[in-house]
């Protein structure tokens, strides 16, 4: 599932005057911040006046398709108390029950519960909430109904999966995000008698590969239909045919004029003029006539041939001089020339974009010039991303003693986007088998790729595969590679409630994190929206001198460039390649395959970013 989008409005007179008076929308912002794993919010404040609020309501709900609208204030018996009212006017359907549960729970804290004249409902596929105006209030009443949300948006957007398995996992208490978690089985409470060796074999880098497109390549096709504008990138899952020609009518290529080429050179009388986007002349066009037209304008019938302007001369023109009576033509016209015939660019029931190719830009263009306005793709996985540690902190926050930022999750997310892949902030999980297991599961009801970083190699703590093999009966299919970095990269499968998973538990460290998204997971989600055979491209660098002394294969971290003065591409190494120095990674675009030993004469570097 997508990020929930919030919209927070504040109504109140006073807050709009003075904004830093408003202390209820920063609080709710703070709150929604902290109910769901992934949310984008937006912010607003405007007066106790009913069009505003309906203008930021419809806008909002109309244009900017936003999950929620959350509004505080104006909800009370004064004069100027007018949400109700406004919310009333553009909702589509009213959800008294939301209403209810506010002010049933609202009254066991105050009486004066009772006088809330608050508002819930639908409007497209957003929900509209009234909330009190104060901090208290607002927070509180948001608290008793959070846990419906993403059901309620679920069923909203009809998103079907996630409705069965909110309702599969909803509990009946409420609290959170509505999903059950219970304690994890494993325990970590017998370190000397643990395993000092991993029992999980080594695999070469190509076996891993082979095993996690094996288990990626789709054994359904499914489809979804998606709005034009909004396709980019997907991979077309039907072949696109030209329900009519473009272009649609016999179109100049030039501004000029269309003329009937049998008359050749010499002079013409202007009978009209045909700008682009006119209704078509009727008239048909005779010998000695011509018609003023603009490119892209249709053709009078009769004509058969655009002059342009350049290539003519003024005879006569009106007396004050604004009008065009007689003109010459220069150079005698061919037949057809600069005409545009029907269908000349795309012939009528043409076959034009075929399905399995990736819409590009210039796709998208062509849809809207054939006016197919919808069109089928191949569905894609969910992604949600985890950072897995005790020492992990968030960026924005003030950094504890101990702690280190966490940048493993934002690697992978924008490495992910720029690939094309949205992908949920899944949280963090802590080094302990109750939190890996509640941060898993919630990732696991929304999300049908999960991507950790951390927490898999021998270290006491690093418990991801024993909980994914214990609580969720998860098949490991490899947890160790020859690869410098990546060595611990895991890769499992499981079925959450009746739900195929697929789990990608790469290394806490930096740089190898980042290699290995790109190496497995950016081709693994291309084969899961039946895209076969991605592959970065693969190129030849003569005399790169890396050398490895590990006895892993190393995926050193080049910058590939063209040297035009020998014609051939160069690549030069980011330097320091320990897999925590991030900045190997940064301004690189190739991994340059080093085996052991001295440098070959000539390596193979995969190109997984733009040239330099
Ligand atoms: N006894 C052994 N120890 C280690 C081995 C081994 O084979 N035997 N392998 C080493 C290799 S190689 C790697 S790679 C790392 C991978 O360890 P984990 O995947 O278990 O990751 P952690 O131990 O949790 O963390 C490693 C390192 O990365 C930092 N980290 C983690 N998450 C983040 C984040 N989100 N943002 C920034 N940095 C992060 C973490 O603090 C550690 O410094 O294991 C070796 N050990
Ligand atoms: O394999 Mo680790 O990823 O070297 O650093
Ligand atoms: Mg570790």
């Amino acid at each position: 599932m997508a990020a929930l989008t919030f919209g927070i409005l504040t109504v109140s007179d006073t807050c709009h005057r003075d904004p830093k008076k408003d202390t209820s929308g920063p609080s709710l912002k703070e709150q929604v911040l902290k109910s769901y794993s992934s949310v984008r919010i937006i912010q607003q404040i405007v007066p106790d006046e009913i069009e505003d609020i309906k203008s930021v309501l419809l806008n909002w709900s109309d244009e900017q398709k936003y999950n929620v609208i959350l509004t505080t204030g104006g909800t009370g018996f004064s004069n100027r108390d007018v949400t109700p009212e406004a919310t009333r006017q553009v909702i589509e359907k009213e959800a008294p029950g939301l209403s209810y549960a506010m002010i049933s729970n609202s009254l066991a804290i105050t009486k004066m519960a009772m006088l809330s004249r608050a508002v819930c409902g639908v409007r497209g596929k957003t929900m509209i909430i009234n909330l009190p105006g104060s901090k208290k209030g607002a927070t509180e009443c948001f608290g008793f109904i959070k846990s419906c949300i993403p059901h309620a948006i679920a069923l909203l957007t009809d998103q079907k999966d996630l409705v069965v398995l909110l309702h599969q996992s909803i509990q009946t208490k409420g609290g959170g995000d509505g999903i059950e978690v219970t304690p994890s089985k494993v325990k970590i409470d017998n370190v000397a008698s643990r395993s000092r060796k991993s029992p999980y074999p080594l695999k070469e880098v190509s076996e891993a590969t082979k095993i996690v497109l094996t288990q990626c390549t789709p054994t359904r096709s499914e489809t979804e239909v998606v709005a034009f504008d909004q396709s980019v990138n997907r991979i077309l899952a039907e072949d696109v045919y030209a329900l009519a020609p473009v272009p649609p009518f016999r179109a100049s290529i030039k501004d000029g004029y269309a003329v009937i080429a049998a008359d050749g050179a010499g002079p013409r009388t202007i009978k009209e003029v045909a700008a682009a986007g006119d209704v078509p002349i009727e008239d048909v066009l005779k010998s000695g006539e011509a018609i003023r037209i603009s490119t892209g304008a249709p053709l009078p019938p009769g004509a058969d041939a655009v002059v342009q302007v350049e290539d003519t001369s003024i005879v006569t023109a009106s007396p004050d001089g604004s009008v065009e009576v007689v003109i010459k033509i220069e150079i005698a016209p061919k037949l057809g020339q600069d005409i545009r015939e029907i269908g000349s660019d795309v012939a009528v029931n043409s076959l034009v974009l075929n399905k399995y190719e990736q819409i590009k830009a210039a796709h998208v263009g062509v849809l809207a010039m054939l006016g197919k306005t919808e069109v089928m793709v191949f569905k894609r996985p969910s992604v949600g991303v985890i950072s897995t540690g005790n020492e992990i902190g968030d960026p924005k926050e003030k950094l504890a003693p101990g702690k280190i930022r966490d940048a493993n999750k934002f690697t992978l997310m924008n490495l992910l986007k720029k690939y094309s892949y949205d992908s949920m902030d899944c949280g963090i999980a802590r080094d302990n088998p109750d939190s890996v297991k509640a941060v898993l599961e919630r990732a696991f009801v929304y999300n049908d790729v999960i991507i950790t970083s951390g927490g898999i190699s021998m270290g006491e703590f690093d418990i991801l595969k024993q909980v994914l093999v214990e609580d969720f009966g998860a098949e490991i299919h490899f947890a160790r590679v020859n690869m410098k970095p990546g060595k611990p990269t895991t890769f499992a499968t499981l079925t959450y409630h009746g739900k195929e998973k697929k789990f990608f538990g790469l290394p806490g460290n930096p740089v190898s994190c980042g290699v290995t998204c790109l190496l497995y997971i950016i081709p693994a989600l291309r084969y899961m929206e039946q895209c076969a055979n991605y592959k970065f491209p693969t190129i030849q660098i003569k005399n790169l001198p890396l050398v490895n002394n590990d006895s892993r294969p190393e995926y050193h971290r080049v910058q590939i460039s063209f040297d035009p003065t020998i014609g051939e591409f160069k690549a030069t190494s980011t330097g320091n390649q320990i897999s925590s120095r991030l900045n190997s990674l940064v301004g690189a675009n190739g991994l340059a395959i080093v085996k052991k030993g001295d440098p070959p004469t000539t390596l193979n570097v995969l190109l997984f970013d733009d040239l330099v």
